[in-house]
């Protein structure tokens, strides 16, 4: 698998990065653990990943963490029976251990949006809304030639909506997420926990939302990997979330868990 680890575009290549020491792993959901389908319900799981991240985890001393743009819960859903820590809504929401994520009341701001975004699902066949509760996602995936004017509706909420949401823009998508969240502060609030805390930081993610969380790693002399192409930060990539599996795989089977794990594959 030697080719598929390559130097990113915008930052110097592997030899800028320390490796040494243990790592705290950070893991983005679609499109990094599970390939991206053609509406938010439809992805599905390798049913070996699960309890191959619980013995990495283990492994890692507890310093591994799931930091989507999905809720905490279906998270959960998806890695059961597992819990892991987890940052989702891009950082809105945040669970260490296995607690239930705290019940998000619907953000009031969102109401009007939300309104909005219903007409527009509602008379555009493929437009799929995704009601997160603290986050609205806009999804056109099924409809691309929608993607210019469902950009703008969106773009024209969030401007109505003003500095308490932001938007945050995806692979066909567009959602309203709280202006405070990222995936960058949430990954550099969990290196301060007990378990991530003197730990190199590797945070694996594919998306322009994964962006602000590769920054964070970058600071932090860890190590960005990018699955696919695409312009990034990030300092390495990986061809596929196959390719990402089968390096977790053969790590949580027993094989090497460093850095070197992730440059040399
Ligand atoms: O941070 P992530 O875990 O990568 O989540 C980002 C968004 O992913 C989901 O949407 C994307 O994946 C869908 C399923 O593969 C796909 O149909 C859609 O086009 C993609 O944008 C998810 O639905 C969103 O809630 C996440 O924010």
């Amino acid at each position: 698998m030697s080719q598929m680890l390559s130097p990113g575009v915008a930052e110097p290549p592997a030899k800028a990065v320390a490796v040494s020491g243990q790592i705290a792993l950070f893991l983005d959901f679609d499109g990094t653990l599970v390939e991206i389908a053609p509406s938010p319900e439809d992805v599905r799981i390798d049913r070996r990943l699960p309890e191959a991240l619980d013995a990495l985890r283990q492994r890692l001393g507890g310093a591994l963490a799931l930091v989507s743009g999905r809720p905490v819960a279906l998270l959960d859903k998806m890695m059961a029976p597992y819990r892991f820590d987890a940052a989702g809504l891009h950082g809105a929401q945040i669970r260490l251990g296995s607690e239930d994520a705290p019940v998000a009341a619907p953000a009031e701001a969102l109401h009007a949006a939300l309104r909005a975004m219903v007409r527009f699902a509602n008379s555009n066949v493929g437009v799929i809304i995704e009601d997160k509760r603290q986050s609205i996602a806009l999804h056109w995936r099924l409809a691309p030639a929608l993607a210019d004017e469902a950009l703008a509706l969106m773009e024209g909420l969030a401007a109505e909506i003003g500095p308490t949401m932001r938007l945050q823009r995806g692979k066909a998508v567009a959602e309203l997420v709280p202006a405070s969240a990222s995936k960058g502060g949430a990954i550099t609030w969990l290196m301060q926990q007990d378990a991530y805390a003197g730990r190199t930081p590797v945070f694996v993610g594919d998306d322009v939302t994964d962006e602000d969380g590769f920054a964070a790693v970058n600071a932090a002399s860890g190590l960005s990997i990018r699955i696919g192409d695409g312009q990034t930060c990030a300092r390495h990539r990986l061809a596929s979330p196959t390719a990402l599996r089968q390096v977790l795989l053969a790590a949580a089977d027993g094989g090497d868990l460093t850095l070197e794990t992730f440059l040399q594959n």
